[in-house]
């Protein structure tokens, strides 16, 4: 049997570019090329997989001008950037990593909350420049034992997260579009959004990327919130109205915001949420440990190979859908 044409539009790591390498014939797009480019738009045409990340959207004018594609697998849970119907709809079944990450990403997001309510970041910046020995002062942080916790989106990563905030002492609330049946076993109340922002002292931010959730924290939301309420995303930028954000960081709305995902992303080094002191932003990695990312592209080459012999992936986002 021949083997399979695959593009990337970029590697995975090595170990799972050698599980594919057997049965597989790959491209990946280089550093420096735009998906449009002519070189993409030629590979396409004959590919039967895809490995994409999610910075890239797939939709049906890319999904057009890939006629044979079996699958299209993702090194990521989140798959906003997909449209996941057009994938069903030609018979594409669509791959991504739940599960694998959760812990790595709960301890970047707690780790997030932890860093600005003691001021780690600043106590490092003080240290590097010569403050500490000047008798320079660094503001007070706060305790995080006692306080309400508010997740928005409790699912696998946000739980891991609650599991967190528990230990160091927090009372956590939650707000998902459904109750979880299994609330009081986790120690965690239901709360409906509003009542989540005025109530919690920390916000975090765990729910997909959706229709429903874009722009869901702006303007009304922030003025419902503590003046002294820490803010963090981790989940995905547009969730949040960047310049409601800007706005409420300036007007001292609220006190603080940590973020791991911005909208946009990259940041240009001129936007105004980085001139704003009362801000700790890390460049979306969330899941980005060696072991985690290997998991991550381990998984990501099971879903491909299972997708390009027309078996069902172990992780699969459109589970309805008919194999080619
Ligand atoms: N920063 C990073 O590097 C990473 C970011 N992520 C982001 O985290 C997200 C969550 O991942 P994961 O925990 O695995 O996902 P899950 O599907 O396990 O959890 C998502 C939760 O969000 C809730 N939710 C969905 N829609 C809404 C809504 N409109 N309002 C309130 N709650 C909602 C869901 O409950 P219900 O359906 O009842 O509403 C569910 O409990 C991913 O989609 C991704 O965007 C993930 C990994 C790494
Ligand atoms: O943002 C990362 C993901 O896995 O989703």
């Amino acid at each position: 049997m021949g083997k399979f044409n695959v593009v990337m539009t970029r590697a995975l790591l090595p170990a799972a570019q050698e599980k594919l390498a057997e049965s597989c014939i790959i491209r990946v797009l280089g550093q420096e090329e735009q998906p449009d480019s002519s070189n993409f738009r030629e590979w396409l045409k004959t590919a039967d997989g895809l490995v994409v990340n999610s910075s890239m959207p797939i939709d049906e004018r890319l999904l057009a001008a890939a006629p044979n594609l079996r699958v299209i697998v993702q090194p990521a849970v989140g798959y906003d950037n997909i449209d996941v119907e057009a994938c069903t709809r030609r018979s594409i079944p669509v791959g991504n990593t739940p599960g694998v990450l959760v812990e790595a990403t709960a301890d970047l997001t707690f780790g997030l909350l932890l860093c600005a309510a003691r001021r780690i970041h600043e106590g490092w910046d003080f240290v590097l420049k010569g403050k500490w020995s000047d008798g320079g002062n660094l503001s007070f942080g706060f305790d995080l034992a006692g306080k309400t916790l508010g997740i928005v989106g409790l699912g696998r990563i946000g739980l891991a997260v609650a599991r967190r905030a528990q230990v160091f002492g927090m009372k956590v609330i939650y707000h998902n579009r459904r109750r979880r049946p299994d609330e009081q076993a986790l120690g965690v109340a239901y709360a409906a959004f509003d009542e989540l922002l005025v109530q919690a002292d920390c916000i975090i931010v765990l729910s997909p990327l959706s229709a429903q959730t874009k722009g869901m924290f702006s303007r009304e939301q922030f003025a419902k919130m503590k003046p002294s309420a820490y803010f963090v995303n981790a989940a995905r930028g547009p969730i949040v109205d960047t310049d409601a954000l800007v706005e409420a960081l300036t007007a001292e709305t609220i006190a603080f915001a940590a973020m791991d995902v911005t909208d946009p992303e990259p940041l240009p080094a001129d936007h105004p949420l980085l001139k704003l002191p009362n801000v700790l932003i890390t460049p979306h990695i969330g899941s980005a440990t060696t072991e985690t990312r290997t998991a991550m592209a381990l998984l990501t080459a099971d879903n491909l190979l299972a997708g390009l012999n027309k078996q069902p992936l172990p992780a699969c986002v459109n589970n309805e859908v008919n194999y080619k």
